[in-house]
């Protein structure tokens, strides 16, 4: 049984997220972490968030608190902290101030809580991977995003609706940012286990108006609704799972690579890696030319982005 901590909890996201991580079996405490200030607020989430454990007949210790040294024994901390963007914004605006945020509180978690997984949501997610991986000083396999495997989850869903199949029958995979520069991979993408250039209706598929559609999909539901909640509520149970279940299932999500893609490496980025109790671990792949092509370039950007935060950081500090 495990102990999951949400930063950020007062928050849209953070809020829906342990609602959806309370319905997985391996929880057996759940703590709320706000800003100081914030406690009434996380008092009254405590009580609306048991009421429905009670309505569904789940046991999970849940608490609050305004201080990070509250979180020592945790197993997992899901990290929501930050600014989202507002419509017109990218998400890479936010890089410098959400990264001062989680700086501070990876330097802390790091210390206090040196065997636990460490899972950002904060964006720009990939750049915040990076600062929480150096400023944790915890191993690559402990510190990892939400990356594009939320891209992964809309594209899925767009191709499951254009062959009117359900989507448990499509895999797919999106890589690279969790930005414009994301990466869709055709060559990995299966439909009841038939690659997708092997189906008849393939030649019709409008696989750009797909994958445009999939880059600007934050950015739309924020412009209609102010806020994307259920979609990465719901992503960021299936990763807790994943890890807390040690299901070694295979998602794609921000992770520290070294070499392990066509030789590409040292960024932290979307990639698919094999997931279980003991982090997350990167899976070497080969690709199409066309997809190296992409996947170089989002590196490209996302490294450049990184180490302008990075240097901006330790002159701040
Ligand atoms: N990676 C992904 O796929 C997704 C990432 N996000 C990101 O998650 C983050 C949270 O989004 P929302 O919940 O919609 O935002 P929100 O504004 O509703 O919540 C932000 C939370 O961060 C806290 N916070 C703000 N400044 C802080 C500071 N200086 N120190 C500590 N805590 C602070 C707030 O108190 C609040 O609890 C954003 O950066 C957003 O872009 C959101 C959806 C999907
Ligand atoms: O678009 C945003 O800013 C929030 C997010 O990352 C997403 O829902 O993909």
């Amino acid at each position: 049984m495990a102990k999951v901590t949400i930063l950020g909890a007062t928050g849209n996201v953070g809020i829906f997220a342990a609602h959806t991580i309370s319905e997985i079996p391996y929880v057996s405490d759940m703590l709320l972490v706000g800003r100081p200030g914030r406690e009434d607020f996380l008092a009254g989430c405590c009580r609306d968030l048991s009421d429905s454990f009670a309505a569904r007949g789940t046991d999970i210790r849940l608490s609050y608190s305004t201080n990070l040294a509250d979180t020592k024994d945790s197993d997992i901390f899901i990290c929501t902290a930050g600014m989202p963007r507002q419509p017109g914004q990218d998400r890479n605006d936010l890089a410098f101030e959400n990264a001062k945020i989680i700086a501070e509180t990876a330097e802390t978690i790091g210390r206090s809580s040196p065997d636990a997984i460490l899972f950002l949501v904060t964006n720009p997610v990939d750049v915040m991977t990076a600062v929480a991986l150096k400023y944790s000083g915890l191993q690559p396999r402990q510190v990892f995003g939400l990356g594009t495997h939320l891209d992964s989850m809309r594209l899925k869903s767009l191709i499951a609706r254009y062959f009117r199949v359900h989507v448990s029958e499509v895999h797919t995979r999106i890589i690279g940012e969790h930005g414009e520069s994301m990466v869709p991979l055709w060559s990995a993408t299966t439909i009841g286990g038939i690659r997708i250039n092997h189906l008849p209706t393939f030649s019709g598929l409008p696989a750009q108006e797909m994958i445009d559609t999939v880059r600007t999909s934050g950015e739309a539901i924020i412009r209609d609704k102010g806020s994307t909640v259920y979609g990465p509520g719901e992503a960021i149970a299936t990763l807790v799972r994943t890890i807390l279940g040690d299901e070694n299932r295979i998602l794609t999500v921000s992770s520290y690579i070294k070499s392990e893609i066509h030789g590409i490496g040292d960024v932290c980025i979307g990639v698919p890696a094999r997931i279980n109790r003991n982090g997350v671990f990167p899976v070497p792949l080969s690709l199409e030319e066309d997809e190296v092509a992409g996947f170089k370039e989002s590196v490209v950007k996302i490294r450049k982005i990184t180490a302008e935060v990075m240097e901006r950081l330790e002159a701040a500090r």
